[in-house]
């Protein structure tokens, strides 16, 4: 490789043709730490917005056993061959995962039974449970970001990518799906946005949200215990990535459990599927009623499943990834754009602290110095934003709940003059507001207030 200026060679000797596997930001590698001898992934991306909002994400995320760790990131210049000149790029140094993709895996598995189905689903669990507690949505949840750790059999299963994560403040607003893991809302998402696109007003904002994991999960939940998706497209040589019938059927929550390969699954595990692909996302399962579902929490029955035979039909896996792959390109939606100063200009002085310019111009972060930590009172102006635009449907009057939250918001953020100017102008008392107030207009006036405490938030790199 020509040119590469890249500090990760002091301390890692990476092996640039062993790719472990191919995403769209390109393959992932091994490597070798030169002082331990141990083994490593390198994810290697360009270093734009979005880039860093994945490594910030994975950084939050990381340290939970279902969650594939990141250890330390590099920022290098790196020339590949057929460039013609180098690239800023980050190389995230990630836990290596060598039993492979979740699917993969069980295809090769004999005896795979309905009892596995539900360990495999609760390690799932556990790790979009991880992320949801930090108010955190996926947002790509697909068996190929499910990976084993080793070959044994007691190997734990592992989330990665966190390229599409995000923090669900009520801001999650960009319609990312794979043809057979869209959930409906997303669907509603992505109309709406094209809708707005067209310049017809919609008063309406569409939303995005972790119900959206959940209604993922219910997909590959299903998967693991047919081996086929539940929605799947009447026209499978369509260009379209979602033609209109597989539309219809998102849209509709229309599957089926078809006996030949359901008959003999216990109904515990149908019952997880149908409150996962229930189309309401107020209805939808949460991670937290999933983790404590008896499905889960008890010993499910040991029939074995046809799934792995299915699974091992090379054509049928290859159709679906072509097909995520088409999606992906085609339907992704940018996110706002952020805009972020170079970490060289950057003048946090915790950060100017934390950073680390190596001899050769490379950024190098270790995870015992750049925790990144949200700040402590968003969690009550989240909640605030969660009751806006989320009313439990059984409340005869909302805004009294988004009243009582907005208390406990004002005592942990007394010192925050947009709060108290938000509140002002919204007629607030100090204990409710005097008129009726538009819950969604309120949801987005508390996004400024999160947005204005992500200036004195622990960034790894600044928000200009
Ligand atoms: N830590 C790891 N250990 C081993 N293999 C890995 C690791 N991380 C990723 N891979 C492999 O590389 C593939 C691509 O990784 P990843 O999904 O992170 O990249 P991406 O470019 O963001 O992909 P996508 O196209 O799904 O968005 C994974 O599907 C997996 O097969």
């Amino acid at each position: 490789m020509a040119n590469v200026v890249a500090s990760i060679t002091d301390e890692y000797d990476v092996n640039w043709n062993q790719k472990l596997g191919t995403g769209i930001s390109g393959p992932v590698r091994v490597a070798t730490k030169r002082s331990t001898g141990e083994n490593f992934a390198i994810k290697v991306v360009l270093d734009r917005p979005k880039a860093r909002q994945e490594v910030q994400m994975h950084w939050m995320c990381s340290g939970h056993p279902q969650v594939v760790s990141l250890f330390e990131v590099f920022r290098n210049e790196l020339q590949f061959p057929g460039e013609s000149e180098s690239q800023c790029r980050l190389l995230l140094v990630l836990e290596l995962m060598d039993g492979g993709e979740l699917f993969y895996r069980i295809s090769k598995q004999h005896g795979f039974t309905e009892r596995h189905a539900a360990a495999t689903t609760m390690q799932i669990a556990l790790a979009v449970r991880h992320l949801h507690s930090m108010n955190i949505a996926h947002r790509d949840l697909k068996p190929e970001n499910l990976l084993y750790k080793n070959s044994s059999e007691e190997s734990p299963i592992k989330l990665c990518d966190f390229g599409f994560a995000k923090h669900d403040n009520g801001d999650l607003m960009t319609p990312q799906f794979t043809p057979y893991y869209v959930s409906p809302q997303v669907l509603e998402a992505q109309r709406r946005h094209r809708r707005d696109r067209t310049s017809v007003a919609t008063s309406t904002p569409y939303t995005y949200d972790k119900s959206c994991d959940m209604w993922s999960l219910g997909v590959i939940i299903y998967i693991l215990l047919c081996g086929y998706p539940p929605f799947y497209s009447e026209h499978p040589t369509s260009r379209r990535a979602i033609d209109r019938s597989m539309r219809r059927k998102i849209m509709s929550g229309t599957y089926q459990f078809a006996d030949r390969e359901w008959g003999r699954v216990s109904n515990r595990a149908k019952d997880v599927v149908k409150k996962l692909l229930c189309v309401d996302p107020h209805e939808r399962m949460t991670i937290e009623e999933l983790v404590q579902h008896p499905w889960l929490t008890e010993e499910a029955p040991d029939t074995l499943l046809q799934s792995p035979v299915y699974m091992s039909n090379k054509a049928n896996m290859q159709e679906t990834a072509l097909l995520h792959d088409g999606h992906l390109k085609k339907m992704r939606i940018p996110d706002r754009p952020t805009n972020l100063k170079p970490i060289e200009s950057a003048i946090n002085p915790i950060l100017c602290k934390r950073k680390e310019i190596s001899r050769q111009g490379g950024i190098h972060f270790t995870a015992h110095e750049a925790p990144i930590v949200d700040h402590p009172s968003a969690k009550s102006l989240r909640d605030v934003i969660a009751k806006c635009m989320y009313p439990k449907r059984e409340i005869d009057n909302p805004q009294a709940e988004v009243e009582t939250a907005i208390q406990v918001a004002v005592k942990e953020n007394s010192e925050n003059k947009v709060l108290t100017q938000i509140l002002e102008e919204n007629s607030w008392n100090g204990d409710k507001f005097d008129t009726d107030v538009e819950l969604m207009d309120l949801a987005h006036q508390f996004k400024t207030i999160l947005e204005s405490l992500s200036t004195t938030k622990l960034y790894m790199y600044a928000k200009e």
